[in-house]
């Protein structure tokens, strides 16, 4: 049997993540934990399916990959626009509907909210992505188009959320709301000390924003009186290396893992 051939036959789970910024497409073989593909797409106002579908049809065959061997699909989407649109897209690329995570979706899990309509559905599958790890108290911080911190206490319950403009969502409000500030690159400046307008934004972002994730752990610890486990996700993620200290663990597929266990369990039987 040649390798393509076996490859052929691997089943694959793929996980939606429909943000603010990026579609993100995660295509995993079956239940195991590597996310090596993946296809990340700019959300835009006006996506359509045939979009989509090209996107992927591209992909697929620069990965060598087949679109039947994609059994189950998770959708999360904190766009509401897209859901038609990826609805779509799944069942004619892939002839598979998709499991669309919803407030209902939360029951079967070990993780618990009180407010399940309100909260993200990405927040969500960070937290049960988070607490399948950890199984403790635990804090997310998901540096996104918001940075957001979902926390958990050691019995699994959501007992905050916090949510603030994210690193590039701050940038790019400044170059928008402004007369004279330039849209900036998001690179650590050589000081704090700010010599010309571009140092000067880095230096206020970049300083600012990791005194902001330090202030919020703290005041997050001083609250409860707990220490957390804190893990980090998002594309940002790898921006803020200086951070690192602060996080027992990134991983950027966070997301797309929590999508997969919300699917699995709700399509499990009984
Ligand atoms: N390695 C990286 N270095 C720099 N920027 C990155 C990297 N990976 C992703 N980004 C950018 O970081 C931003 C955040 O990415 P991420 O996928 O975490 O969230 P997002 O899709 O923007 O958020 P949301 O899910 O809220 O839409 C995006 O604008 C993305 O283009
Ligand atoms: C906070 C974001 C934008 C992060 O992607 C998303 O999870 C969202 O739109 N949430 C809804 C509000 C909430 O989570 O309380
Ligand atoms: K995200």
């Amino acid at each position: 049997m040649s390798i393509f051939e076996i490859e052929r036959l691997i089943p694959m789970f793929l996980s939606v993540d429909a943000g603010n910024s990026n579609i993100v497409f995660g295509f995993n073989q079956d239940q195991s934990d590597s996310w090596d593909k993946v296809l990340r797409i700019e959300t835009t106002k006006k996506l359509s399916v045939f979009q989509l579908e090209r996107a992927l049809g591209i992909f697929f065959l620069e990965n060598r990959m087949e679109p039947e061997n994609v059994k189950h699909i998770g959708l999360s989407t904190v766009v509401p626009d897209l859901k038609p649109i990826l609805m779509q897209c799944c069942i004619n690329f892939f002839g598979v509907e998709p499991y669309f995570i919803n407030g209902s979706s939360y029951e079967k899990l070990r993780v618990k909210t009180s407010n399940p309509d309100e909260i993200g559905t990405d927040l969500m599958a960070n937290i049960t992505a988070a607490y399948d790890c950890f199984g403790d108290a635990c804090i997310v911080v998901d540096f996104g188009t918001a940075l957001t911190f979902s926390i958990v206490d050691k019995t699994g319950k959501v007992i905050g959320i916090n949510i603030v403009p994210g690193i590039k969502t701050a940038i790019n409000s400044l170059f928008t709301d402004t007369a004279r500030l330039p849209k900036v690159s998001l690179e650590m400046p050589p000081s704090v000390l700010g010599k010309d307008t571009v140092h000067a934004i880095q230096a206020g972002i970049f300083y600012g924003y990791t005194g902001l994730v330090r202030g919020m752990l703290h005041a997050i610890e001083a609250e409860t009186q707990t220490k957390f486990k804190v893990i980090a996700t998002g594309g940002l993620s790898a921006v803020m290396q200086h951070l690192t200290g602060e996080f027992a663990m990134v991983d950027v597929n966070l997301t797309l893992k929590g999508i997969q266990q919300i699917t699995l369990i709700n399509r499990k039987k009984g």
